[in-house]
């Protein structure tokens, strides 16, 4: 498989580089770009290999030279407008058929840059191809021979899908679901019905337009009266001729949203609509023709979360949705301070705003965030390929079920740390651009509002927090037992040492023993254990004071288990990216700056622990907490001449980032005149100019007699 996150040389020569990536226009950022200690075009191939550079410049430039795509500065689309726009692209991207299914089975991630590249233009279009293409598949996929039809008819666009779990009153809770599906054994039919308008679908992506057809999640009632519990089904919600609703099918757009308004998000009720038996996929359990449940899977909760399993995927993916977010406000906001000039030390001599220690310890360590969770979210995604894989050959070996267990762990902590690390960073980016951070134009509100409900979809973030560190404590007995264990990824086999590790203390002695990751690694594992160790005890504590276990949980999440599973996802996203950044195979020329970005993400991220890290004895006196700081403004300082060339490492063509002091030529200013004055109207007198040169209002007409 070829550009793997494991890939650790970049290959070929600067010949090779430049006909990958042309060069970049020169303008007032050449002065950053020359001090730059690397090659940026080395490091964009070492990242993402030949392969995947040449899939996102053929879907870029596809893009830019289609009028469908064309940017029209100044528009201001009304929502039906831009739905049906949206509609309009996520066709063509069927025209185009950028991956045939067989390139994405050699290298699956192609399939997952191919959505993070649609999404840098717009991420409307590119959501509602994905809930089409990718979600509402995949959660078939596990029944794929009973529904290779219907593959083949998304595949052609001739049904259009969506996946509809939430309800108007339940979201996270999905055990709460209402909406049934009662088998009728005479007809051989599942009868789908919405209790009441609260348990109508609501939410559901693709549905409010266009959708006409679901994975519906609804609770399963056997002829026995039974409730069997939390099942999918296809339900077909419109007529694929008419798009009008199917007979019992109330379907509609829920409304304007925060961002993200080219899709449309639906509702739909139910009432007495039938489905074939066949229609359940029988991922978690089945009917018989007789109308008995039955399951290979015994235990009801392992049934539960084979019913969910399909929700990893979609948390990696926002997980690096993320990430992409992360790397576009990146972008415009460095290219910016770069060329930005303010004050000086001179009268006559200003600088620019990069110059700024400030300006540096806003904006680098997310620029380090987003080269370790760029790392992270690929190999997570790796990881799942293995377990689909698994899932798709029927394996129900242990180490199948535990690497699901693991993945499921993971991705449930990393889109929050990933999601709301974006969220920050917008923000943080648009303030660090001043005023013109906040002229629509520039893009940053676009991708701070489009980035926004990455912390609430595929289960809200602090819920989500929960399930990772409730799988950190069930490894609590074994820890007690002194039993060995491990897991298939091996994130957890830091707790095999948990009582050594507890014993541990800050020793670095200078800043230059901090530049490198490893010090802020170790923290984090002492971090990790002694969490572990404060929640397990206030639990227990919890628990003999009488409380049940649904409240004493309850009352251990703030400080305690919350913390606990950010304190874990950032360690394991550290751990990765130390491993691969101190790997000797990493090219001599950008192992340096590539190491800075490591160290700088983990004492940046530790530093929001510090009170702990204190509180718990690891680290005791002035020394530990000042030379965390200092290090990290020694890292800032020192990646201050890289921050550029860095952002063009991943940032996409002008056309692409779409932001005017985002450009590569880094000529803010006349890029934002040039597009201001394309404006449609710009200059115009306003129609309603008769209502101040003509209609002067009669002052005090309206005021009250009263
Ligand atoms: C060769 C092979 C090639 C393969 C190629 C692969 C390509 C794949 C491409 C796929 C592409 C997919 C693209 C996705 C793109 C995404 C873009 C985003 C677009 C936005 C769309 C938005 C869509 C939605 O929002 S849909 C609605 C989502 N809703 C939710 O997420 C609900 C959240 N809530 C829950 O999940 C649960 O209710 C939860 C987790 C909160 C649990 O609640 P509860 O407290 O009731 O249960 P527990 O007792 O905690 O759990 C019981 C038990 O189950 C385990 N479990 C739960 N979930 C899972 C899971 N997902 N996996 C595994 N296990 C799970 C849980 O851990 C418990 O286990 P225990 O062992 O008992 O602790
Ligand atoms: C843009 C967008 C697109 C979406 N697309 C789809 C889709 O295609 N299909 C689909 O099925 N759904 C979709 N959803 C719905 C989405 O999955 C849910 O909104 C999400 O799972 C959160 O559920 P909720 O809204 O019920 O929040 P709630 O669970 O009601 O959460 C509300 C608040 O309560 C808190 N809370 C809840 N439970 C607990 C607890 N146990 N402990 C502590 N705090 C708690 C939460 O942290 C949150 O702050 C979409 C949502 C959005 C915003």
């Amino acid at each position: 498989m070829a550009s793997t996150p494991n890939q650790k040389e970049a290959t070929g020569n600067q010949n090779s580089w430049d006909s990958l990536l042309p060069d970049l226009p020169k303008g007032p950022l050449c002065r950053y770009r020359k001090k730059a200690s690397f090659n940026w075009k080395e490091m964009a191939v070492l990242l993402d290999g030949e392969d995947i550079i040449q899939l996102k410049n053929r879907i870029f430039s596809a893009l830019e030279s289609d009028p469908l795509f064309a940017r029209h500065p100044g528009e201001d689309l009304c929502r039906e407008k831009y739905q049906e726009l949206t509609f309009l692209r996520c066709k063509r991207l069927f025209e185009y058929d950028f991956l045939p299914p067989q390139e994405i089975i050699e290298n699956p991630l192609k399939f997952f840059n191919m959505v993070l590249c649609i999404g840098m233009y717009d991420w409307s279009p590119s959501l509602q191809f994905v809930i089409h293409s990718g979600i509402f598949p995949g959660a078939i996929m596990s029944a794929y021979k009973r529904f290779a039809h219907v593959l083949k008819q998304a595949s052609r666009m001739e049904i259009f899908g969506c996946f509809a779990l939430t309800e108007l009153s339940h979201g996270t809770n999905t055990k709460a679901i209402r909406t049934t599906a009662t088998f009728d054994r005479n007809t051989q039919e599942f009868i789908i019905n919405t209790p009441d308008f609260e348990a109508a679908k609501f939410w559901v992506g693709n549905m409010g337009k266009h959708a006409t057809h679901a994975v519906l999640y609804a609770q399963l009632y056997t002829p026995d009266g039974q409730c069997q519990g939390l099942h999918s089904f296809l339900v077909q919600i419109r007529d694929t001729k008419t798009l009008l609703p199917m007979p019992g099918v109330m379907v509609g757009d829920i409304g304007k949203k925060i961002g993200q308004n080219g899709l449309d998000n639906g509702f739909a009720m139910f009432h007495n609509v039938r489905i074939p038996k066949e229609n359940i996929l029988n991922i978690a359990g089945d009917v018989t023709a007789e109308g008995k449940y039955s399951s290979s899977v015994k235990d009801v909760k392992e049934r539960f979360s084979a019913a969910l399993g399909t929700l990893s995927s979609g948390r990696i993916m926002i997980t690096a949705i993320s990430t992409t977010n992360l790397k576009l406000a990146l972008a415009i906001a460095i290219r910016f301070s770069a060329a930005r000039r303010q004050f000086g030390p001179t009268e006559d001599e200003e600088i620019p705003v990069l110059e700024y220690q400030t300006q540096q310890w806003r904006l680098f360590p997310y620029l380090a965030a987003a080269y370790a969770l760029d790392y992270f979210s690929k190999s997570l995604f790796e990881n799942y390929v293995e377990f689909s894989a698994g899932v798709l050959t029927q394996q129900r070996n242990q180490r199948q079920a535990d690497l699901g267990r693991e993945i499921h762990a993971l991705s449930a902590a990393s889109k929050p740390l990933a999601s709301w690390t974006a969220q920050q960073a917008a923000q943080e980016c648009r303030e660090a651009c001043g005023g013109h951070g906040y002229l629509a134009m520039n893009r940053l509100g676009e991708i701070r509002n489009d980035n926004d409900p990455n912390c609430t979809y595929e289960g809200d973030n602090n819920v989500l927090l929960q399930q990772t560190s409730n799988y950190l404590m069930s490894w609590m007995n074994c820890i007690r037992d002194k039993a060995p264990f491990e897991s298939p990824l091996g994130t957890i086999n830091i707790l095999q040492d948990y009582y050594h590790i507890l014993g541990w203390r800050f020793t670095a002695t200078s800043v230059e023993d901090c530049m490198d990751s490893s010090v802020p690694l170790a923290a984090y594992k002492w971090l990790v254990c002694y969490l572990l160790r404060e929640s397990d005890l206030k639990l227990g504590k919890k628990k003999q004071a009488g409380l049940s276990d649904f409240e004493a949980k309850n009352n251990c999440q703030v400080y305690y288990y919350r913390s606990l599973a950010i304190a874990f996802i950032e360690q394991t996203v550290l751990q990765r990216y130390h491993d691969y950044t101190h790997d000797p195979s990493i090219p001599p020329a950008l192992q340096p700056v590539l190491k800075n970005l490591c160290a700088l993400y983990g004492l940046w991220s530790l530093s929001k622990h510090l009170a702990v890290l204190y509180q718990g004895g690891y680290a005791s006196g002035e020394q530990p907490g000042r030379l965390i700081q200092n290090a990290i403004l020694e890292l800032c300082y020192r990646l201050k001449d890289d921050a550029v060339a860095l952002v063009d490492v991943f940032a996409p063509p002008d056309f692409i980032l779409n932001s005017p002091i985002g450009k590569a030529s880094g000529e803010l200013y006349k890029n934002m005149w040039g597009e201001i004055l394309q404006g449609d109207k710009v200059l115009n007198r306003p129609s309603w100019w008769a209502e101040f040169c003509i209609n002067k209002p009669v002052k005090g007409r309206l005021k009250s007699r009263l």
